[in-house]
C-alpha cells in the first residue's frame, strides 16, 4: 500500500483502475441529455435539404432585377407560392417570381431572393425596389452534409448536440450506460435527515452532496442505507443494490480505524493508497474490494466533496469515455489572503467572479473541513502548493466547481 503520495500520483493510480464501460444503450432523444455519446454519428441527410431561402420574400432571376431601386422598380409576375413544407414544383421563367417563405426550397430556374420588405405586391405582380441577390440563399448542406460525422464518441450530450442529432435524423442515440455508484456513509453519530438528532449526532449530508456530484459527473448514484456493523451486513446491502461500478464510502478513514470497510478490505481487498498530500481530504483511501473499486472519502463534509471532485469525477469520466476535461483550471487575482498548508497542497473554498475583464477570487472565510456552508456559498477552489500562501493582488490557480456559477 502506498501512503502519503502526491495528488498526481494518486490520480494516476485511480485512473489505472478505471476501465471504460463497454455497454451502450439506445435512448430516445429526450432521455439522452447529460449522457455520453457511445459512437460516432454521421448525418443521415443534408441540411438544408436543398438550396433554400433564409428570408420571406420572392425568388426570381438575379439578372431580371439588376439596377432595381425605389425610383426605378422592377415588375415581375408572381407565378406561385412556396411555403416551407409545400415546395413550388414548377420551373420559374425569366420575368417571373415565386413567393417564398423562410426555409422553402428555391424553385428551379431561380437564383436569387428579395426580402418582402423591399417589395410591393400588386395583384399577380410584385414590384422590386432593390436587386434580388443570392446572399439570402442557404446552400444545400451548409449546416450538415449527408454522411459526414458531426458528433463523436465521448461527447457530452448537451442540448445543442441532442438538437443536432435530431437534425441529423436520429430519434434514438447510443449512450454509454451511466456508471452505478454506491454511496455508503459510515459513522455512529450520523443520522438521516428527518429523524430526531440525538446529543452529539450529525445529519448525513455526505450521501446527498456526493450523490449530486455523482449525478453531475454522469453517474447514477445509489445511496445505500447506513452501514450495519458487519461485513455480511454491508455485503447484503450491496447485493440488494445490484451491480456497482464504484463504491464510495464516507467517514472512518482518518486514523486507519476503518471499521467495517477496513475489515472488508483486510479480508478480500487490496488498498492501492491511503493518504494523499492535500488539504482538505488528506486521509483519502483507494482500494479494490472483491473486484469493486472503492474510494474511501474522508467523513468531513468538505473533504468528501473535494476528494470526489479531484479523484471520483475523473474516475467516472474515464469509465464513461468522456472526452471533456473533468474540471478546468484558470488564473484569478486574489482579493483576500489564502492560507497555505505547510506540507500539503491546499484547496481553499472561494467565490470566483468576473470583474473589469478579469477573474477575481475571495475566500469564503472559515476553511475548516466541517464548514459545508463554504461549499454552498463558494463556487471555486483556489489551489496553493505546499507552503505557498497568497496575498491580495497575487495571481492564483483556481478550479471552478463544475456546474456552479
Ligand atoms: N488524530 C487525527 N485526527 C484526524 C486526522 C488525523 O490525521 N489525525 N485527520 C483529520 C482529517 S484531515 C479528516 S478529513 C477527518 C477525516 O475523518 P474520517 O474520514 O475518519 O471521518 P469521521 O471521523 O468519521 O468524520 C469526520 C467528521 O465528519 C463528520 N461526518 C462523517 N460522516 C458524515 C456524514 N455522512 N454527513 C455529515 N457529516 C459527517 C463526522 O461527524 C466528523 O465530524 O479526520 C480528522 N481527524
Ligand atoms: O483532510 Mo481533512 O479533510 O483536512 O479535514
Amino acid at each position: 500500500m502506498k501512503q502519503n503520495i502526491t495528488v498526481e500520483a494518486a490520480l494516476e493510480i485511480v485512473l489505472q483502475q478505471a476501465k471504460p464501460l463497454e455497454s451502450i444503450e439506445l435512448l430516445p432523444l429526450t432521455a439522452a441529455y447529460g449522457g455520453i455519446l457511445g459512437a460516432e454519428l454521421s448525418a443521415k441527410v443534408n441540411h438544408p435539404y436543398t438550396d433554400d431561402t433564409a428570408v420571406d420574400g420572392y425568388a426570381c432571376l438575379e439578372a431580371d432585377t439588376r439596377g432595381a431601386s425605389l425610383g426605378n422598380p422592377v415588375k415581375l409576375k408572381v407565378v406561385g407560392q412556396s411555403p416551407a413544407g409545400k415546395p413550388f414544383t414548377g420551373k420559374l421563367e425569366p420575368g417571373e417570381a415565386v413567393q417564398v417563405f423562410t426555409g422553402a426550397p428555391i424553385p428551379r430556374g431561380a437564383n436569387a431572393v428579395i426580402r418582402v420588405e423591399d417589395t410591393l405586391r400588386e395583384g399577380d405582380y410584385v414590384w422590386l425596389m432593390k436587386p434580388a441577390s443570392a446572399a439570402d440563399i442557404r446552400r444545400k448542406g451548409d449546416d450538415l452534409v449527408l454522411g459526414q460525422t458531426y458528433l463523436h464518441k465521448g461527447d457530452l450530450l448537451t442540448p445543442g448536440r441532442v438538437g443536432l442529432a435530431a437534425a441529423m435524423g436520429y430519434d434514438q442515440l447510443p449512450v454509454v450506460r451511466r456508471p452505478r455508484v454506491g454511496i455508503l456513509s459510515t459513522g455512529d453519530e450520523v443520522v438521516e435527515p428527518g429523524e430526531p438528532l440525538p446529543y452529539g449526532g450529525v445529519y448525513n449530508s455526505n450521501s446527498y452532496s456526493v450523490a449530486g456530484l455523482v449525478l453531475e459527473a454522469g453517474g447514477e448514484p445509489v445511496i445505500l442505507p447506513k452501514a450495519s456493523d458487519s461485513v455480511e451486513g454491508v455485503r447484503a446491502q450491496l447485493q440488494r443494490a445490484g451491480k456497482l461500478d464504484l463504491l464510495l464510502t464516507t467517514g472512518g478513514v482518518s486514523m486507519g480505524e476503518y471499521d467495517i470497510v477496513r475489515q472488508m478490505l483486510e479480508r478480500e481487498g487490496e488498498i492501492h493508497f491511503w493518504k494523499v498530500k492535500l488539504q482538505p481530504g488528506g486521509p483519502l483511501l483507494f482500494a479494490t474490494w472483491n473486484g469493486l473499486p472503492l474510494m474511501g472519502l474522508p467523513g468531513n463534509p468538505v473533504s468528501a466533496m473535494v476528494t470526489f471532485l479531484l479523484f471520483g469525477r475523473p474516475f467516472l469520466f474515464k469509465l464513461l469515455g468522456r472526452t471533456d476535461a473533468p474540471y478546468s483550471l484558470l488564473r484569478a487575482v486574489a482579493d483576500t489572503p489564502f492560507e497555505a498548508n505547510p506540507t500539503r497542497r491546499a484547496y481553499r473554498r472561494a467565490v470566483l467572479r468576473w470583474e473589469n475583464d478579469r477573474y477575481r477570487v475571495a475566500s469564503t472565510g472559515n476553511q475548516s473541513s466541517g464548514v459545508l456552508n463554504s461549499m454552498a456559498v463558494g463556487n471555486a477552489l483556489v489551489v496553493l502548493e505546499a507552503g505557498l500562501l497568497a496575498q491580495p493582488g497575487d495571481s492564483v490557480d483556481v478550479i471552478p466547481f463544475p456546474g456552479a456559477s
